[in-house]
């Protein structure tokens, strides 16, 4: 029987009586695992071998794990230096402890974690004790970290340590695990005999080369064939970031529609991020709590003085007949303070107070989608940072419908048709509206943006003398709908879910 080199190999290297496996089968015979796996798919649909595949739950310590290895897992290394300042008799003022450990930054909160619940002893008001029964050298996770030491992927079943503490250690972050498959191959009675009767190496060509098109060979040659369901190595290609690729969408969506795009200073004066809103300035959300204050330079020196005058007399004493303002004191210097901005509504004062690209006349249509600054508590829908969707349109008369219609135009091109309003309150809006979404795997509603027709109080100062309806919204919720991640941390910043980013489909 003739076969091509490979497969001569992998019979030669295989058994009938044992299962052999790719990986042993890749060492014997000098070929990649991969190339193995193929001649071995190809071997079985000739009924040469026999195949079986299994799924190998594997361990291998992460970095920190395997410092721990060289350095002592942190609670042990604190029992020590407990027992050594005389824990053992009697309570000993932690700092002194913690400085004869040498344990420093994270890993003293670690030491403390997991200190107690090991019996090492207590920790009470400030001191330590230390039991000096404790044993250390048969603490099962600096053992079982002793264990996995020196191999990656090793499989569970060959790892001598108990399922409690290979868990343990997983959730402290020491140990990985992974899943491989494993095929393993026999030779068939088919395949034996073959070998018996004698195998020959059929020269096959593996790639069509110019010199065998130009000297006709080709014609003569065998062809290897191509085994499209062997295991191919994954390649991860550079992709656009998810966040890139929606902002890129909602970019060409809104110049669609007709918008143009506003650009403009991530930090910037007060003044254009909120006394221009009619924000007073003894809003909450103008304390330092909510915003990121620029040092260094502190204050702005350029704003058009005539704007700041109308700016404070809107604020001071409102604006028309049925306007008040807000009585209260306002500074010029208050105003003139530098931060990073918390809304790129900051763009839309710049361009509808005609100082950007002069006078705009209606009807016009803008837009930006540009980052926003906040001191929020992070957590599943809260960064730091976002991207704000910012627009407005200015025509001469505008309605909540206009507005509604918008907005449904806008996300339809998502393919989001469940939009849900609000009535909101901003102190530059009347009236406002939250817009809400449904999240397509959790079904819980989600905030996606706010809006709302501008002022009088606002739009007045700006020398705008019609309609303006406007709105934030928030590009990373807009993800989360259109991608399904559930977590805004899984998209972008420290902790962001690589395998997540790879694979998510943005939908629309
Ligand atoms: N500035 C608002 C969004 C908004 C813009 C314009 C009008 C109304 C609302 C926010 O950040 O939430």
């Amino acid at each position: 029987m003739q076969l091509p080199a490979q497969q001569v190999a992998v019979l030669e290297a295989a058994s009938a009586d044992d299962a052999t496996s790719v990986d042993a089968l890749a060492a014997a015979t000098d070929l990649p695992p991969e190339t193995v796996t193929g001649a071995v798919f190809e071997l079985e649909a000739e009924e040469l071998v026999a195949v079986t595949e299994r799924v190998d739950e594997t361990v291998s310590l992460t970095d920190e794990g395997q410092e721990y290895v060289t350095d002592g897992l942190p609670e042990v290394r604190l029992y020590e230096a407990a027992l050594e300042a005389g824990a053992g008799d009697e309570p000993v003022q932690m700092g002194r402890v913690i400085g004869a450990s040498g344990l420093e930054g994270p890993q003293v909160d670690i030491a403390l974690s997991n200190y107690a619940r090991k019996g090492y002893g207590s920790i009470d008001s400030g001191e330590i004790t230390a039991d000096p029964d404790a044993e250390p050298d048969a603490d099962a996770e600096a053992n079982a970290l002793a264990e996995l030491a020196d191999a990656d992927d090793t499989p569970v079943e060959d790892a001598d340590v108990d399922a409690e503490t290979l868990e343990e250690l997983e959730r402290r972050g020491l140990l990985d695990r992974s899943e491989s498959t494993v095929r393993e191959v026999t030779l068939t009675d088919a395949a034996v005999t073959e070998l018996m009767a004698g195998l020959e190496t059929a020269e096959t060509v593996g790639q069509v080369t110019p010199e065998l098109l130009t000297s006709g060979e080709w014609e003569d040659v065998e062809f290897a064939e191509y085994n499209v369901e062997a295991d191919a190595e994954t390649v991860e290609g550079g992709k656009v970031h998810i966040l890139r690729q929606m902002s890129e969408r909602v970019k060409d969506v809104l110049v669609g529609m007709g918008f143009q795009e506003m650009d403009g200073p991530h930090a910037d004066a007060d003044f254009w991020i909120n006394d221009c809103l009619f924000m007073p300035q003894d809003h909450p959300a103008r304390t330092h709590w909510d915003r990121f204050a620029l040092e260094q330079p502190s204050h702005i020196d350029e704003l058009p003085e005539d704007l700041v005058e109308r700016v404070e007399r809107a604020h001071r004493e409102g604006v028309g007949e049925d306007s008040e303002g807000y009585h209260s004191p306002w500074d010029e210097d208050f105003a003139r303070a530098l931060a990073l901005r918390g809304h790129t509504t900051s763009l839309s004062t710049r361009y509808l107070s005609g100082t950007e690209i002069g006078e705009i006349e209606p009807p016009a249509r803008f837009f930006s989608v540009e980052k926003a600054y906040r001191n929020d508590t992070l957590d599943a829908t809260h960064l730091l940072e976002f991207y704000q969707i910012e627009g407005w349109v200015m025509a001469e008369d505008l309605s909540v419908r206009d507005l509604m219609g918008t907005f449904e135009e806008f996300y339809a091109q998502f393919g989001i048709t469940d939009i849900q309003f609000k009535p909101h309150y901003n102190p530059y809006t009347e009236p406002s509206f939250e817009l809400f979404g449904t999240h397509p795997t959790t079904g819980e509603l989600i905030e996606i943006g706010n809006s709302g027709i501008f002022r009088q109080e606002m739009l007045e100062p700006l020398g705008v003398d019609c309609d303006v309806m406007a709105w934030g919204l928030a590009l990373e919720r807009l993800a989360m709908l259109t991608t399904g991640a559930e977590d805004i941390r899984d998209l972008h910043g420290t902790l962001a879910d690589l395998e997540f980013l790879r694979n998510a489909e943005v939908t629309y």
